[in-house]
């Protein structure tokens, strides 16, 4: 105690604060040249790391990292604030994605920070698993939306919400000549769509009064203050968990609706499954996935394959992954083709080229697009791959570093760090798509007449390797056919002097929404 109070009297009569001052700025300039040296990418500060740069950005984030990503030769290395253990690459580079991706899966799963911040919400659900829990549900997912009866109910889900809900609400509103937001209009089109889908429950989002669905609004919610999550140092979070405070609070709130809904459609289907000894009336994902048994031997029926806890899981995994993804990306697709007439001008021609096949003529009111027909939109389909390349439902995305690793230009990423990967970015980059690459050319996917897909790792949009997205066919079949059957009857104009941005979350919502107003075509 003698030994620390005389040093200190000695420190305050030999250093002055000028002194002090002078080290700081001496040890500020050194850290600033070092990480100069060092590092390609932007400015990392001594003890916040990269945070007041992109603080210092925050209102065009996407375009200064896809600026910071070129500058550095598609890799740079970031950290985050002194302590958060926050620290890895980020990169736009397709060789670095496959290595990701592909090449050393296994050393780039989720991890633990991701899967931390959403367990509460998600569980063991595929989103938010790694590993033999992840692989089993990505098997039964696989298997059961791959299969010829998924697809026909989820393609009859689809078209009964088009017509039934979606056409009309814009028959209203075009009567009425009300402008609305499509963005919201399209989010609760697809809530709707992909809880049929799994759960084979209509939560109603798309009723033509456009209501507040509780569980929706939970759903939304849940997700929201999950995110919160990643934007604040860990021991914040967990201690309003602990004490059940702020947005813990609500988020627990929140989370107890999504898991109730969740349930009792699991118990129901259960139930019914045992009352009527299967389930074949019923298609969705939640039903067959009930109805399997550990061996399939009718004469020796075993136990269910999978607990009430994995299908609510599994379920709940579902809607987040298929709520909103194609829903921002059919926005954006809608807002671009209003700065693009030729490209709607020949969506049109190839949509009516493929109705004239048909023997018996409908009024266009009448039309109902067939699975066939919307297989056969080449050129939608290509519109739709360039509006994703430009405007990716999810623009950047991350995995955690198992071990150390090497990739194989020389760039090292220690164990724990995070590696980030900006497929906004990739879309903007010369050197991936060429000196057009900013342009919207739906045309860069066609050859010879024909829609030819990319390379994965190039076009990571709907993720690559063996966690490519397993909602992609559904996806594009839903986008056809929301784009072919509205563009057939309405123009779809966009109201000027609009602000129309990218909100900074996972998911690419335009941050205040798309104001539209449908007009019937002549
Ligand atoms: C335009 C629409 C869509 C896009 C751009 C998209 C994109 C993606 C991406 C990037 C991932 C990887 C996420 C990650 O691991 O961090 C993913 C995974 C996934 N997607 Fe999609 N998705 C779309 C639509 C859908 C739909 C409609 C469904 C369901 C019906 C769906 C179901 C899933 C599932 C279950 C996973 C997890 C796969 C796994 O981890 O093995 N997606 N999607």
């Amino acid at each position: 105690m003698q030994a620390t109070n005389i040093l200190m009297e000695y420190l305050v009569s030999h250093i002055n604060l000028s002194d002090v001052a002078i080290a700081l700025l001496g040890l500020f300039i050194f850290s600033c040249i070092i990480q100069k040296v060092t590092n390609k990418g932007p400015m990392l500060w001594p003890v916040m790391g990269i945070i007041p740069t992109v603080f210092f950005h925050f209102n065009h984030t996407y375009e200064w990292v896809t600026e910071a990503l070129i500058k550095s030769g598609g890799t740079f290395y970031y950290r985050g604030m002194w302590m958060g253990n926050a620290y890895g690459i980020i990169t736009a580079d397709p060789s670095k994605l496959e290595y990701i991706l592909k090449t050393r899966f296994r050393n780039f799963p989720k991890g633990k920070y991701y899967r931390d911040r959403f367990f509460d919400l998600l569980g063991d659900g595929i989103f938010n698993a790694d590993g033999d829990t992840w692989k089993e549900q990505r098997r039964a997912a696989t298997l059961e939306m791959h299969s010829s009866r998924f697809v026909e109910y989820s393609f009859q889900t689809i078209q009964e919400l088009v017509h039934i809900k979606l056409l009309k609400l814009i028959e209203k509103l075009v009567i009425s000549k009300e402008s609305i937001d499509l963005q919201d209009v399209l989010l609760r089109f697809t809530f709707d769509n992909v809880c049929t889908a799994a759960f084979g429950v209509h939560p109603g989002c798309l009723s033509i009064d456009l209501p507040d669905v509780p569980f929706a609004k939970a759903f939304e919610q849940a997700t929201e203050l999950t995110l919160f999550r990643f934007t604040v140092p860990p021991f914040i979070w967990k201690a309003m968990k602990l004490f059940c405070f702020g947005s813990e609070k609500e988020l627990k709130k929140a989370v107890g609706v999504v898991h109730k809904f969740a349930e009792k459609a699991v118990c129901n289907r259960r139930t019914e499954c045992y009352k009527l000894g299967g389930l074949s009336d019923r298609s969705d994902l939640l039903s067959r996935l009930t109805e399997l048994r550990e061996t399939e031997d009718v004469n020796r029926p075993t136990k269910y394959k999978f607990s009430e806890k994995f299908l609510r899981d599994f379920c709940i995994s579902f809607i987040l992954a298929g709520r909103d993804t194609s829903s921002v990306a059919l926005a954006w697709f809608f807002w671009l083709l209003s700065k693009n007439p030729q490209v709607e001008y020949k969506i049109l021609n190839e949509i009516n080229e493929i109705l004239s096949h048909r023997k018996s003529k409908n009024e266009i009111m009448d039309v109902v697009l067939t699975i066939d027909e919307l297989k056969q939109m080449e050129y939608l389909q290509a519109a739709l791959s360039e509006s994703l390349r430009l405007y990716p439902s999810v623009p950047l995305d991350l995995k955690e570093v198992q071990e150390d690793d090497f990739f194989p230009d020389g760039t090292m990423v220690k164990k724990g760090s995070r590696v980030l990967y900006s497929i906004y970015s990739m879309a903007r980059i010369d050197g991936i798509w060429g000196k057009d690459c900013k342009e919207y050319r739906p045309e860069r996917w066609i050859k010879d007449g024909k829609f030819v897909s990319e390379n994965q790792f190039k076009y990571a949009v709907f993720n690559a390797g063996p966690r490519l997205c397993v909602g992609k066919r559904f996806a594009y079949l839903q986008m056809k056919m929301v784009a072919a059957s509205v563009l057939l009857r309405y123009s779809v104009d966009v109201v000027k002097g609009q602000d129309v941005a990218p909100k900074l979350t996972t998911t690419l919502y335009m941050k205040n929404g798309l104001i539209v107003n449908f007009k019937p075509r002549e």
